[in-house]
Parts: C-alpha cells; sequence; structure tokens
C-alpha cells in the first residue's frame, strides 16, 4: 500500500523529519517560508495529512468536501490559528501537542518575569551600545521578585508550572483566576488563591501571567479596565497568545504609566511587532520563544508522528484537539 502523503509546513528538527521520512511520503517546505492560505487550501486537495504551526492560517474558506486531507496534525498546542468548527464539520481529524512543551514555556515565562523586574533588557543594551560606566549604587535599579504576588489568568498546565516556579524558586505568593475549578491534584503542594475575576486577580497582582489560549471568546480579555487593576508598579507578562492582549490599550497603558512594564513573547499579529513597543526600555519582547528548546520542539514532533501513526493505524489519536 502507498504510504500516506504528508506536508509538513515548516522545518522540524531533524530527528523527527528523518522519522516522519521513513514512514510517510513526506514533503518538507525546504525554504522555511510561511505557506500562505492558498497554498495551504492546495495543499489540502493533494496531501493525506498536512501537519501546521502557529505561523499558518487556516480559516474556514479553506476547507471544503472536496478535500484529500484527513487529518491535521499541528504541531503545537495552541490552535487559535485553525477554524476547528470548520475543520470539523468537513470531516478532519485535529490533534495538537499538550503537555511537552509544558516546562519550557513556564520557564520562559520567568525568563520575562526576570527580565523585567531586573532590567536586564535594558542593561545588556546599554553594555553592547559601550555606554556602560561601571558599577554604582544607583545603576539600573529593578524590583525584587521575592515575596511578590504573581497573578495567573489561566491555571491549566502552563499556569500551574509557572505557579510553581515562581513560588518554589521565588517565594511568590499566587493568586490565580480560572473559569472552571482546578482539579486538587494538579494543584498538589502549591499555595494558590482561586479568585473570582481576572480583574480580582489584576488587583491583587504584582507580575500578571496570562496562559488562557487565544482566538474566539479569549480576544481582548486584557484591555484598558484591566490595566488599571494591576497598577503603577504592576508587570504583565504574556506567553499566551498576543490576541488575548488589546495591544492598543497595552501600549498606551505604558506610555501613561497605568502600568510599570511588560514582558512579551507573543503578539497580535506577530511576527510584526508594534514600533512604539520596540522604542521602550521598561519592554521585555522575545520572538516567540516558549518551546524554544530541542528537547521540547522534537517531543512536540514526535507527538504530531505518534498522532499520525495512530490515525493511519485506525486507531484513535492520542491528542484530539479542542
Ligand atoms: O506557541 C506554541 C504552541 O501553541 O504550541
Amino acid at each position: 500500500m502507498a504510504q500516506p502523503k504528508i506536508l509538513l509546513t515548516r522545518r522540524w528538527p531533524q530527528a523527527v523529519e528523518d522519522r516522519l521520512s521513513r514512514d510517510y511520503d513526506v514533503t518538507l517546505n525546504t525554504d522555511d517560508t510561511p505557506m500562505t492560505a492558498e497554498q495551504i487550501g492546495a495543499a489540502l486537495g493533494d496531501y493525506d495529512a498536512v501537519c501546521p504551526t502557529v505561523s499558518d492560517s487556516l480559516p474556514a474558506a479553506l476547507f471544503d468536501s472536496k478535500m484529500r486531507t484527513r487529518i491535521l496534525g499541528n504541531y503545537g498546542v495552541g490552535v487559535n490559528h485553525i477554524d476547528l468548527d470548520a475543520a470539523r464539520a468537513a470531516g478532519l481529524t485535529v490533534t495538537n501537542t499538550p503537555g511537552c512543551l509544558t516546562d519550557c514555556t513556564a520557564d520562559l515565562a520567568l525568563t520575562l518575569m526576570l527580565m523585567l523586574a531586573r532590567r536586564a533588557g535594558e542593561g545588556e543594551r546599554e553594555l553592547r551600545r559601550g555606554d556602560w560606566s561601571g558599577w554604582r549604587p544607583t545603576h539600573l535599579i529593578g524590583t525584587k521578585l521575592s515575596g511578590k504576588t504573581l497573578g495567573i489568568v489561566g491555571m491549566g498546565r502552563i499556569g500551574i508550572a509557572t505557579a510553581r516556579r515562581a513560588q518554589g524558586g521565588f517565594g511568590m505568593k499566587v493568586v490565580y483566576y480560572n473559569r472552571s475549578e482546578v482539579d486538587p491534584a494538579a494543584l498538589k503542594g502549591l499555595e494558590a488563591e482561586r479568585l473570582d475575576t481576572i480583574d480580582d486577580v489584576m488587583a491583587a497582582a504584582d507580575v500578571a501571567s496570562l496562559h488562557i489560549p487565544g482566538g474566539g471568546a479569549n480576544a481582548k480579555t486584557i484591555g484598558a479596565a484591566q490595566f488599571e487593576k494591576l497598577g503603577a508598579s504592576g508587570m504583565l507578562i504574556n506567553t499566551a497568545r498576543g490576541d488575548v492582549v488589546d495591544q492598543n490599550a497595552l501600549i498606551a497603558a505604558l506610555e501613561a504609566g497605568t502600568i510599570a512594564g511588560a514582558g512579551l513573547d507573543v503578539y497580535d499579529g506577530e511576527p510584526s511587532v508594534p514600533e512604539a513597543l520596540t522604542r521602550m526600555e521598561n519592554v521585555v519582547l522575545l520572538p516567540h520563544l516558549g518551546s524554544a528548546t530541542l528537547e521540547t520542539r522534537e517531543a512536540m514532533g514526535h507527538m504530531v508522528a505518534d498522532n499520525l501513526d495512530a490515525f493511519f493505524a485506525g486507531r484513535e489519536v492520542p491528542n484530539p484537539a479542542g
């Protein structure tokens, strides 16, 4: 029997490309440029499986009954770039990669917190510019994280892992908002108080870290009113999705001093980043590095491969999305 035809929309770690190339008739996007929606639409007519990622866009208009594709093996946990309802209505199975990127994304949330609180980006820029004039007691004074309050918005796997690091490493008090009650077993050993609303979390937090999925109802969850609550010494961390923050309201809040600073790994409309943000010293900007370690990027790829293997063997897929 012919091997299923599979398209990877971007380059993946070598070990996973090798595994898939052994077991499937794989097409690689060798020059690694993002594919247009039209190219992905055409691929849905040509391939048995398409494996997209967060840099792709799969709106409802791409899915029709003439598709050859039967499974979308998404490389990543977030699937807000895929119109899931339309994909399912067209008979597609959609899978994602939950769990394997939890530690790395939580690590990056802490990286942003520390860089922001300790003004590490500012300091590095100063040194590289040749402007460092030596140690002095008043140079680049930051803020201690130890003992401060971390507010988690979205207490899922990554929110919990971030809270554990902040509490275990820095003795931070943790408050959180989650739409539904969190399984107490997942919170074992963590002292964390669930508050009734996101605004309550913002008001209580010195640092607010976002861990809710993007898209749909979560768009612009954090806007001007929430920045007012976070207050002039408050810091915002976003490793989730850019669209959960009202980006214009964030820029306005930073410019007005409504909040103290922001540490961002994701942007609404990325990879474009508003110039206003790039000019601010009290903002740490990373290029969507949450899951970017070799171990995790390989694990994500193997998870996609496991889902494809199960699907084409007629078994239940281990990680259905949504
Ligand atoms: O951002 C990365 C992911 O959603 O996996």
